[in-house]
Order: C-alpha cells, then sequence, then structure tokens
C-alpha cells in the first residue's frame, strides 16, 4: 500500500501548481510545517512483549460519538479546489471508515448536503463542525442552528486565528480568492435581500482578533452540543478552557499556517496533557503521517489525531476512493505499530513507550 507521501505525489501532478501550494503550505518560513512531521522522527518507542495483543480493537468514543478508530478527518477548507466530487467525497470516505470528519465551516458544499452524502453511507454518521466564529453573533448563531439542524454532534472553535497567517506560497501565486463557481457555501444566506432580488449571496469568513472567553461561554449558551476549542498550543489556555467549560482540546498549530516557529504539536502535548489532567478529552493534530506517530501522539497522551493534509491528498489523489484509502491506509500502519508496541487498544500505550 502506498504511503501518504505518494498521495501527496499524486495530488501535486493533478492539482493547479496554485491550489497544491494552498494546500501544502504554510506560514511565512514554514518551520512548523516542516516541524510538525521531523519531530516524529527524533521520538523512539519502547514496545511492551509478552501482553497478548491479539483481538485489538481501535475503536474510541470521543464525546459520545463514536469512532473506529482514534484518526479523525481535521477541518480543511475548499475541498472542491482538490476535487469536483469535493466535501461529499470526503464525507462519504469518513462516513465508510466509521471515523468522525470534522467539517470545515470553509467547506466548498453545504452541511446539509455534506451530512446527506454520509447518511447515505451511514444512518448515524460522526460529523462534528468546525466554527471561525464570525463577528457577527447573529450571523454566527444562525450557522451554529443550521449544522445542529444538519445532524453535527459537536462543535470546534478555531482559536488559533485572530488574523489569518501569512502564506507566503499564496502571495507569490496570487492565490487569494477561489475560482469563479465555488463558494463557502456555510455562508451564503438564502434569500437575503441584497439588491431587492431573491438572490443569495455569500459572505466572507472574517477572522475574528477580538475573540476571547466571553465568547465561547456565549456558543456554550447557545447550544447543548459539546464545544471543543482547537488551536491550543499552552498549558495555562488548557486549563482555562476545563475551567471555562470546555469540553474538549484541539492541540493543534494549524498545520504550520498560522504563527511560523510554534513548536510541533508533539512536543507541547505532554504538558497540555498534564495541565488538563483526564478532566476532557485532548486531541492533537500536526504532522501525523504514519501509524507510528499516531502510537506516539497517544502514548504521550493524545485522545485521538486528525489528519488534515493527508485527506486532502486522496481526496486529490483519487476522490472518494482516494480518501478511503487514505483512510484505510492509516488505519493499518496504526494498528499494526499498535500491535508491535503490544498494545490492543489505543488506551494501552502509555508515556513511557516513548524516548527522546
Ligand atoms: C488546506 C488546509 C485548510 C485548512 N482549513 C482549516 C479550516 O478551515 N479550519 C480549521 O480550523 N483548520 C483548518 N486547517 C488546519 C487543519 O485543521 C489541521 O490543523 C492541520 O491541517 C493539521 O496538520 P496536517 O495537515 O499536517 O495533518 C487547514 C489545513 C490545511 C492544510
Ligand atoms: C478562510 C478560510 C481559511 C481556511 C484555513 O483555515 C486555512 O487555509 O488554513
Amino acid at each position: 500500500m502506498p504511503a501518504v507521501a505518494e498521495f501527496e505525489a499524486t495530488a501535486r501532478e493533478r492539482l493547479d501548481p496554485a491550489h497544491y501550494d494552498y494546500f501544502a503550505g504554510g506560514a511565512q518560513e514554514e518551520i512548523t510545517l516542516r516541524e510538525n512531521e521531523e519531530a516524529y522522527k527524533r521520538l523512539r518507542l519502547i514496545p511492551r512483549v509478552l501482553r497478548g495483543s491479539d483481538k485489538r480493537d481501535l475503536s474510541v468514543e470521543l464525546l459520545g460519538t463514536p469512532s473506529s478508530m482514534p484518526i479523525l478527518v481535521a477541518p480543511t477548507a475548499f475541498h472542491r479546489l482538490a476535487h469536483p466530487d469535493g466535501e461529499l467525497a470526503t464525507a462519504r470516505a469518513a462516513a465508510r471508515a466509521g471515523t468522525i470528519m470534522i467539517v470545515s465551516m470553509a467547506s466548498t458544499t453545504a452541511i446539509e448536503d455534506i451530512a446527506a452524502a454520509a447518511r447515505e453511507v451511514t444512518p448515524d454518521p460522526g460529523l462534528w463542525f468546525q466554527l471561525y466564529l464570525q463577528p457577527d453573533l447573529e450571523f454566527t448563531e444562525a450557522i451554529v442552528r443550521r449544522a445542529e439542524n444538519a445532524g453535527v454532534k459537536a462543535f470546534v472553535v478555531t482559536v488559533d486565528s485572530p488574523v489569518l497567517g501569512r502564506r507566503e506560497r499564496d502571495d507569490r501565486n496570487a492565490f487569494h480568492d477561489l475560482p469563479a463557481g465555488l463558494f463557502v457555501e456555510n455562508l451564503r444566506n438564502i434569500g437575503e435581500n441584497r439588491s431587492g432580488g431573491n438572490t443569495s449571496h455569500v459572505r466572507e469568513i472574517v477572522m475574528s482578533a477580538g475573540l476571547n472567553w466571553d465568547h465561547i461561554a456565549w456558543l456554550r449558551s447557545k447550544t447543548k452540543l459539546p464545544v471543543l476549542i482547537k488551536g491550543v498550543l499552552h498549558a495555562e489556555d488548557a486549563r482555562l478552557a476545563v475551567h471555562h467549560g470546555v469540553a474538549g482540546v484541539v492541540v493543534s498549530n494549524h498545520g504550520g499556517r498560522q504563527l511560523d516557529t510554534v513548536p510541533a504539536t508533539i512536543d507541547v502535548l505532554p504538558e497540555i496533557a498534564a495541565a488538563v489532567g483526564g478532566a476532557v478529552p485532548v486531541l492533537l493534530d500536526g504532522g501525523i503521517r504514519r501509524g507510528t506517530d499516531v502510537v506516539k501522539a497517544l502514548a504521550l497522551g493524545a485522545d485521538a489525531v486528525g489528519v488534515g493534509r493527508p485527506v486532502v491528498w486522496g481526496l486529490a489523489a483519487g476522490g472518494r476512493e482516494g480518501v478511503s484509502a487514505v483512510l484505510d491506509l492509516l488505519r493499518a500502519d496504526f494498528d499494526q505499530a499498535l500491535a508491535l508496541c503490544g498494545g490492543r487498544h489505543p488506551a494501552d500505550l502509555t508515556p513511557d513507550q516513548v524516548r527522546r
């Protein structure tokens, strides 16, 4: 089975170079982008032996949503740039894999259509919804209602983007707008009266530098669903998240696309897991490309991991089947690494099994 890197190579051949750069790139010098992957290569695994690691069970349950494995689809924008089937293909593949897809608010397909596609595969798909809280809270609430009505099971608020990171590849390629015909469909105001007609119009996503903990309290007051925050790198923020009633934290540096020179997520995971102390689930994303990466993250305190670019590469390389192939590959790779580490279940992995 090809490795994730081979899907990336195929994706690169198929994609418009500016779109490839958008997906692949990071902020500024891309130090963090590279570091996310390099950090795993510095860590060594210590297997346990003679533990009877047959009959493995990779499944986990996260905030009431079951997942067949602790590998989730991280939210990534604009899937129709990668493949004409876009998020519909990704959702079908995630549903088929029985894993959770965190749908990006910046999807190029409406959440209702994504949920319908997933439901064709499985009656009760595990869809979560990523939110960029908009300064217009009334509008934000309308998006929250739409997502709830579509059947999502949790909200993931991205908190690492008070402003958008500076991606120099996008600047060089002058890639700042979606091509004609593609829109951020979740921000379409059906029937909103702009010019006297009955046309809908699509708002642009605004990054809100004014966000603070009160906005999290506001969102919690507007929904009964679990609210996670994504983009935590400081242990004190993890403590504050628990204090503010957040249902889970995602250790993430946005795949190296926001503040450059922040550490690899795997390197801050232990201190964040310690700060959270098991009070809420801890997820992690950034640089996960192999089963051994998943094992290291789980051993060091993550309950599950997210994959961003690998899913996009699968999508670009082969639509729904490509995403399925990437998810199957990561599952098989993780299963093998877990067995080699002497584990039967994700929770069997412990911090003493990772050495620097
Ligand atoms: C092309 C692209 C688009 C992304 N779009 C979003 C987004 O809309 N919302 C969000 O919270 N994170 C977004 N992210 C960040 C991912 O959720 C995730 O943190 C990151 O991709 C993980 O790193 P990985 O790509 O190395 O797996 C995006 C990442 C990429 C690569
Ligand atoms: C306005 C969409 C932002 C998507 C995003 O988060 C990213 O490209 O990293």
